[in-house]
């Protein structure tokens, strides 16, 4: 019988949440989307939470309870522009957002809020969340989760594929053709967040719209050459990282020993970091032949992203998800649609050769609204 889940995420960029309704007959069909923007204080709570700072519970306990009134608020706005009573659907999967993600701590720990209690009330449906931690608990680092989705949607018998993420943090998943071939995934490192940062900081915009400043702008070849020097990107997966690694302070301890760099410049070569770190880890994966290349995530919108990684990978078709199904914006929110209904029929959800976690298993909790 076919069912209906909801998946529901505010993704590293802390831009806003994707809610999506998705349909399993039992693949799963895309039926409507929201985008839902956060309140601009919350927004900036958000910001401030995934840095180390001060008085952090107090503003981590309040900004628990305000993002899941915004979660719920996403999730009935889809139900009303869809015309969906809460009964119909089975669960929502609610990744929340993530404040601090720490793989090389010992012990490491990940932390979501958006509290999934506030959602089950405020929609009267049930909620799947906290869908890292048990991939933890069996040693694994939680993240990324999305690799085994992309398995069961994007897997090609005849071709090798590649899809990329390109959110606040970029994540590849390897889908070889032969059925019994490991898949590979990990994060490759930034992906918008020091674009946007940047951008923010020089020019008070959000995002770099379509890549214009970087266009303007020539890569600093010390400034790219220093930052590729980071011991993360010549790390063996299972690897994955966080905004609170790739931040303003990273950038400034890289921007040191560059006299005047240009506004324009320092965008120029943030983007061709985004675009070499990823190039650079596709052409080290081992037994591929010419991959089809994949992207989702909001950096499949920039267009000098999207040319700088045909020109880096000649030989690849690079192109959006579009093509093979699924709308770049809404692939994480299905996901976690897809992760929600794994707990829910009991099936695992992660992937340990891509977490590094000691087995697979049923990932998430479920709340309850009534
Ligand atoms: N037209 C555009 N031009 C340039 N950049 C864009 C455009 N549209 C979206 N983006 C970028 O995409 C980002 C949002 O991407 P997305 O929603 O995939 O991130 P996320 O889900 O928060 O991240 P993650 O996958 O790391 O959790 C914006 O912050 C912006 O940097
Ligand atoms: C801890 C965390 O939130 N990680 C995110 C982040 O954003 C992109 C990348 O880093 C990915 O590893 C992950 O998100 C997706 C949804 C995942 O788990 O696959």
């Amino acid at each position: 019988m076919a069912e209906l889940y909801i998946g529901a995420l505010s993704g590293t960029s802390i831009d806003g949440i994707d809610v999506a309704l998705v349909r399993f007959a039992p693949g799963p069909e895309l039926i409507d989307t929201h985008f839902h923007t956060l309140p601009g204080s919350l927004r900036e709570q958000l910001l401030r939470l995934s840095q180390p700072g001060d008085n952090e519970i107090d503003a981590m306990g309040n900004a628990d309870v305000l993002l899941g009134k915004e979660f719920a608020a996403a999730v009935n706005a889809l139900l009303a522009k869809t015309h969906t009573d809460p009964t119909r659907i089975r669960a929502i999967g609610s990744h929340g957002q993530t404040i601090r993600h720490r793989p090389q701590n010992d012990p490491c720990f990940t932390l979501q809020i958006g509290d999934p209690n506030v959602i089950a009330v405020e929609t009267g449906i049930r909620v799947v969340a906290d869908f890292r931690r048990k991939d933890i608990a069996l040693g694994g680092q939680g993240a990324p989760l999305v690799p085994a989705f992309h398995d069961a949607i994007f897997r090609s018998r005849q071709v090798d594929r590649v899809i990329v993420n390109i959110g606040g943090i970029a994540n590849l998943t390897v889908l070889p053709r032969g059925q019994f071939s490991p898949i590979i995934g990990f994060d490759t490192g930034p992906g918008n967040t020091l674009l946007d940062a940047w951008c923010q900081k020089m020019l008070g915009q959000p995002m770099d719209k379509d890549g214009m400043l970087a266009a303007r702008g020539r890569i600093v070849p010390a400034l790219l050459q220093s930052m590729l020097t980071d011991p993360y990107f010549g790390r063996r997966p299972p690897k994955t990282t966080g905004r609170e690694y790739f931040s303003m302070d990273w950038l400034n301890h890289h921007l040191k020993a560059i006299s005047r760099p240009g506004v324009a410049d320092v965008q120029a070569t943030l983007l061709a970091l985004t675009v070499h770190t990823i190039a650079d880890a596709i052409k080290r994966l081992p037994m591929l032949k010419t991959p089809e290349i994949y992207i989702c995530g909001g950096g499949a919108h920039n267009i000098a992203v999207m040319r700088s990684l045909q020109v880096q990978l000649p030989e690849s078709k690079v192109d959006k998800t579009d093509v093979i199904g699924v709308a770049a914006d809404w692939v994480e929110a299905m996901a976690f649609a897809w992760l929600a209904r794994q707990r829910m029929h009991e099936q695992p959800g992660n992937l340990p050769i891509v977490t590094g976690a000691s087995r697979p298993t049923v990932l998430g909790s479920v709340y309850l609204p009534g």
